[in-house]
């Protein structure tokens, strides 16, 4: 079955069986209002529907690279018509352009996501906290790949620190010079399965990515002399690893500046977040309130006045985003509900 190859579960091909006039298919790149989409058969152009655009209340409403969507397919040369996307089990999402609130997705259907950062000059443990929040948000698995390792003298320690930040996250270490801790990427590759990296630019993930796909279909930061080797398949975002899965790779997933990340507090500041329920005010700002726990904390040195401050910036920013988060919750509580009611009918 190719499509499941692709990652179609069960799931999908039962909400496609509703619809018997139209074809299931993945959307592997994006290129403004045109799609990419591989069904079981053919890969198809697609666009989306006239019916589509009217009913689409938001931007995240719209397919990304990663979704799973019903196709109306005439001619195999001709575009197909998107006429739906099926639920996601997870989204990236960002800032529309110009927008305060208005989010649209990046990618999705992504299981596995792994946070690069350098050893040398990118280590920065705040960023790396932003990127676990936005990684807890999106609903798919974190893990922090640390690269460059042949260029540090003190990796245990930089560990150590991120060990502190990241509770129950793996953590890898890599060089792709010294070929070191690459299986250990491999053991998070699973057929059917999707994983993707993101990162600051340069700090290897391209490298990271032309390794697991075996060949150098990605360009990175080399200067190369001959155009053998890049780019010779069909453009694509999401990638197949043969046996292993898929990975997706797309411009918006390579940036973090504006995503939101409500839910992620409670699991990157976990420590912060529970002596929040020990402030004497329930409705406790943690900024100057008699009785502030997290204050008190902080005074007694449990915690460490930046990690204060990063979490602090990042509850501000988030209420900002709140509707947007809001609505995106609504939706995955709906996928829930459809999941356990697929589930039931399944078994019967
Ligand atoms: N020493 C060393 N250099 C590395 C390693 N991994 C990548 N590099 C080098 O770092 C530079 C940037 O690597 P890329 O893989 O292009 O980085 P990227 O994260 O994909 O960057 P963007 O495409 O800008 O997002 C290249 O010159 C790589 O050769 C490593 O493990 N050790
Ligand atoms: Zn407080």
């Amino acid at each position: 079955m190719r499509l499941e190859q692709w990652g179609a579960g069960k799931e999908h091909y039962r909400m496609a069986s509703e619809y018997p006039e139209l074809v299931l298919g993945r959307v592997v790149l994006q290129e403004r209002d045109l799609y990419q989409v591989v069904t079981e058969q053919e890969d198809y152009s697609a666009s989306v529907s006239g019916k589509f655009r009217y009913e689409a209340e938001s931007p995240s409403d719209y397919p990304a690279v990663g979704d799973f969507v019903l196709l109306q397919c005439v001619n195999k040369n001709d575009i197909a018509v998107i006429q739906k996307v099926l639920p996601r089990k997870s989204v990236f999402l960002r800032k529309a352009a110009g927008t305060n609130s208005v989010e649209q997705i990046v990618a999705a259907n992504i299981d596995t996501v792994f946070i690069c950062m350098s050893l040398n000059n990118d280590f920065n443990v705040r960023r790396l906290e932003r990127y676990l929040s936005v990684a807890w948000n999106s609903g798919a698995m974190p893990v922090i790949v640390l690269t460059k390792v042949d260029l540090c003298d003190e990796v245990d320690a930089k560990v150590l620190e991120i060990e502190n930040i990241a509770i129950g996250v793996p953590i890898i270490e890599t060089s792709v010079v010294d070929k070191d801790g690459l299986s250990q990427i491999y053991q998070y590759l699973k057929e059917y399965h999707t994983v993707a990296f993101v990162g600051s630019s340069g700090v290897g993930k391209s490298s990271l990515i032309n390794h697991i796909l075996g060949t150098d279909q990605l360009e990175t930061g080399d200067l190369r002399n001959d155009d053998k080797g890049r780019h010779t398949t069909t453009h694509r975002e999401l990638f197949m690893i043969s046996g292993k899965g898929m990975v997706i790779d797309t411009p918006g997933m390579r940036e973090l500046g504006m995503w939101s990340a409500e839910d992620g507090i409670d699991h990157t500041f976990l420590d912060i977040e529970e002596l929040t329920r020990k402030c004497r005010f329930s409705d406790c700002s943690h900024e100057n309130e008699t009785g502030c726990a997290v204050r008190q904390a902080v005074k007694d040195g449990l915690i460490a006045e930046e990690r204060y401050r990063a979490y602090m910036k990042l509850k501000a920013e988030n209420a900002y985003n709140k509707n947007a988060v809001d609505y995106l919750a609504a939706k995955k509580r709906k996928f829930k509900q459809i999941a356990k009611l697929n589930k039931h009918n399944y078994k019967q």
